[in-house]
């Protein structure tokens, strides 16, 4: 099933610490931001990508996009101050009726089997996220003292892609919005409006690039894919 991808890219990085959009950080001579972009670029399901930016990043941004050749950027909206926001201004950038994904551009090593069982999904089933099982013993835990243990079995660690249809996406924001509820991804909106929310099992290397040991395993899993391609 095609579809449109909406990325949000106008974070701060405060987490990773480099003291700039941790996105322009570079993994072997490109930076995270061309590594997701070249993602969907290669994808042939993908039919545009909407990318969320902060005004004072648009032109070195507008710069990665003309060197990594990517040509299926069709806007770029700007960003709000929450993650949330700055995927409501990709929603209200492009408008439709087709299937679309948001995926953080913090996450360069989504695999393309996991990007089309997440649009078939959604296509199916109106809403699904990509995710991981718990792999450690999980426990609630309130001021220093063990109150439970979880049942792992239920328990999920949940990823980008999030995929959608557009309506039932572009909806749960508005009611967020109106309800002044702020959610870390956007099943939680859809939650939110109580609909279902399917889950895609997707692997444990699609991490996401918030801490600076994070740099060091992306880099080392760049270089196995680049062998893995020679
Ligand atoms: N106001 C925001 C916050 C985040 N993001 C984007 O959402 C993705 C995931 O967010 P996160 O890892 O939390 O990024 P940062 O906000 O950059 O990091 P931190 O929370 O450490 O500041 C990133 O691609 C980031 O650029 C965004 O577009 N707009
Ligand atoms: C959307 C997300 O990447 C899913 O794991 C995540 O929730 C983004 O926000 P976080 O604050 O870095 O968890």
């Amino acid at each position: 099933m095609n579809y449109t991808v909406m990325m949000p890219a106008a974070g701060s990085g405060t987490r990773m610490g480099a003291g700039h959009n941790k996105l322009f950080l570079e993994l072997e001579g490109q930076t995270i931001l061309a590594h997701t972009l070249s993602v969907f670029e290669r994808d042939p399901w993908c039919e545009g990508i909407i990318l969320a930016v902060k005004e004072s990043e648009r032109s070195k941004i507008e710069q990665i996009i003309k060197r990594a050749q990517i040509t299926k950027v069709k806007s770029l909206p700007e960003g709000g101050t929450e993650r949330q926001h700055s995927v409501a201004a990709c929603l209200a950038a492009h408008k439709t009726r087709g299937i679309v994904l948001v995926h953080d551009a913090a996450r360069p090593f989504i695999a393309q089997h996991v990007i089309h069982k997440l649009a078939d999904s959604a296509y199916e089933f109106g809403a699904a996220v990509a995710g991981v099982k718990v792999k450690d013993t999980m426990k609630y835990v309130k001021d220093g003292i063990i109150e439970e243990t979880a049942d792992r079995e239920r328990l999920w660690v949940i990823q980008t892609p999030q995929a959608f249809r557009y309506e039932l996406l572009e909806q749960a924001s508005r009611n967020a919005e109106r309800a002044g509820f702020l959610g870390t991804d956007e099943a939680m909106l859809v939650e939110h409006d109580g609909k279902e929310v399917r889950i895609v099992e997707s692997t444990y290397d699609n991490i996401k690039m918030t801490t600076p040991e994070d740099l060091a395993y992306g880099g080392y899993l760049l270089k196995k894919r680049l062998e893995e391609t020679v």
